[in-house]
């Protein structure tokens, strides 16, 4: 397989620009993102390359001061699953008891949970902080016989461990068609049934549930528009556990969670990344 090697500078170069590239250049099909201390390196299978959706990226790119320049280079021929396994993708623990590794990783860690994914282009390995914070809450919450939404499923990482942790049924949903693909491959390779996947958004919700849990790590402006559709779908006593945002949106999402009728329970935070558990009491 084919891949481009991308050099993209950020000027100023901060966290949150080269966050927030990331999460566009993921949409645009790359792959891998390794941090430089002057921008990001990143990886696409050479197919994949659409310039005009680059340039698109850079162009718009919502950071008023940002300023991005890139280039690249055709990225020698090796094997990208050892490269991935070396560079990208290490097995991680969560919390003690939850190991996310791949099926190209020999070495893995015991632990009660063992989820194996195959990331490709989805979001969800448990690397970000935003899912490893709502690992962290699944851990801590009793989801037996649950049934469990995870809207922005990615690699549906969270409904596979929501499964293994006893939840009756989850549904996993994703805009992206891509992300539905993976996360029917994941739960094949975790031997999980009861777990249904459907591409779509809030609006595709009306025939689905009522769930006992809703977790949603997407972001924060889709979080705020979409936080009705969620609650509508929510069983008298329920949790809603949200993510995707930084820990300075934490009043705004509280602000439109209590308008909805929410009781908030708590918060987590990760390198100012946030989650957040609410309840829909009876
Ligand atoms: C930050 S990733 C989270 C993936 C995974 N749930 C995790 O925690 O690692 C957000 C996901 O939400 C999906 N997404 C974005 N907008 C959406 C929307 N309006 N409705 C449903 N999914 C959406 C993206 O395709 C992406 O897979």
């Amino acid at each position: 397989m084919k891949y481009l090697e991308f050099t993209f500078h950020t000027r100023p170069c901060t966290e949150t620009a080269n966050d927030v590239l990331c999460a566009l250049l993921g949409d645009a099909g790359f792959e891998s993102f390794v941090e430089q201390p002057d921008g990001i390196a990143a990886y696409i299978q050479k197919d994949l390359y659409d310039e005009e959706a680059v340039r698109q990226a850079v162009s718009d790119f919502p950071l008023a001061d940002t300023t991005i320049d890139f280039s690249y280079t055709e990225a020698e021929d090796k094997d990208w699953n050892e490269e991935w396994e070396k560079n990208f993708f290490q097995p991680i623990v969560i919390g003690d008891r939850c190991v996310i590794h791949s099926t190209f990783h020999h070495d893995v860690p015991q632990a009660q949970y063992d989820i194996v994914i195959n990331p490709q282009m989805a979001f969800g390995t448990g690397h970000h902080e935003t899912t490893s914070l709502i690992i962290g809450e699944l851990l801590d919450s009793d989801l037996q016989g649950k049934s469990v939404l995870d809207m922005g499923c990615g690699t549906s990482i969270l409904a596979i461990l929501a499964r293994m942790r006893g939840a009756a049924r989850c549904t996993a949903v994703d805009i992206d068609d891509w992300c539905v693909r993976n996360s029917l491959e994941n739960i094949a390779l975790n031997h999980l049934d009861g777990i249904d996947v459907y591409q779509g958004d809030a609006s595709s919700l009306a025939d689905k549930g009522p769930f006992d849990v809703v977790i949603a790590n997407i972001n924060r402006n889709i979080l705020l528009a979409d936080m009705k559709h969620y609650v509508a779908r929510m069983n008298p006593g329920a949790t809603l556990l949200m993510s995707g945002f930084y820990t300075d949106d934490i009043a705004a999402i509280r602000a439109e969670a209590e308008s909805l009728g929410l009781t908030f329970i708590e918060h987590r935070e990760k390198n100012r990344w946030a989650a957040v558990k609410f309840e829909l009491f009876k």
